[in-house]
């Protein structure tokens, strides 16, 4: 059977990246997108491939890219050959934009999507301690409009306001298929 495929989404310092490690460690079995980003392989964070824009657009015109968007003045792209994993039988999932959902959508229309939510103080808190952006690169990202989810999709909300175990145990739990 066909593997299920998860868009993981939210805001900035929400937790999306905190969560999927968890969900790694957890679901040994899920695969996670290794995001291609044409930010500086140094920046830290994530474990993504750092390419040049002539890279990236090397790859995606030669059909590298199941799915790539632009944010933050940086291209973002999920390898084809991750997403061909679900043929395999493996659930896959990756760390979306909001903003590239309808795109997602079209290709994808049996997908799911988690999104990762917190109160915009909080969002605030998370990124000025996690110190990879600068105060105004933050303000940008704070401020960056929150988007409609396509119509039609499965959406599952993951709040990640309080410990992080207990948005843990939440995000797991939107994993698992709807009849477990
Ligand atoms: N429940 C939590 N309690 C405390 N700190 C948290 C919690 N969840 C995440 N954090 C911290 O908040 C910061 C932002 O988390 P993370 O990088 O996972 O967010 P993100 O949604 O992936 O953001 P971005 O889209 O900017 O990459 C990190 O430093 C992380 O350790
Ligand atoms: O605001 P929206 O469109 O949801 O997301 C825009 C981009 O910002 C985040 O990237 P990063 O991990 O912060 O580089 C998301 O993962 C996405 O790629």
């Amino acid at each position: 059977m066909k593997g299920r495929l998860f868009a993981v989404v939210g805001p900035s310092g929400a937790g999306k990246d905190t969560l999927i490690d968890a969900a790694r460690a957890a679901r040994p079995d899920l695969v996670i997108a290794r995001r291609a980003i044409t930010r500086p392989a140094s920046a830290g964070g994530e474990d993504f491939e750092g390419v040049s824009v002539f890279e990236f657009t090397a790859r995606k015109v030669n059909g590298g890219f199941a799915l790539d968007w632009k944010a933050h003045g940086l291209s973002y792209g999920i390898p084809a050959e991750t997403l061909a994993k679900r043929d395999e039988g493996f659930d896959v999932l990756f760390n979306g934009s909001r903003a590239a959902l309808d795109a997602a959508a079209c290709r994808f229309p049996e997908m799911t999507v988690i999104r990762v939510t917190a109160p915009s103080t909080v969002l605030m808190e998370r990124l000025l301690a996690r110190g990879r952006e600068t105060r105004e690169e933050i303000a940008e990202r704070i401020s960056r409009a929150s988007y409609d989810i396509p119509a039609g999709l499965k959406v599952i909300d993951v709040v990640n306001d309080g410990p992080l175990a207990v948005a843990t145990a939440r995000f797991l739990a939107a994993l698992q298929p709807a009849s477990a």
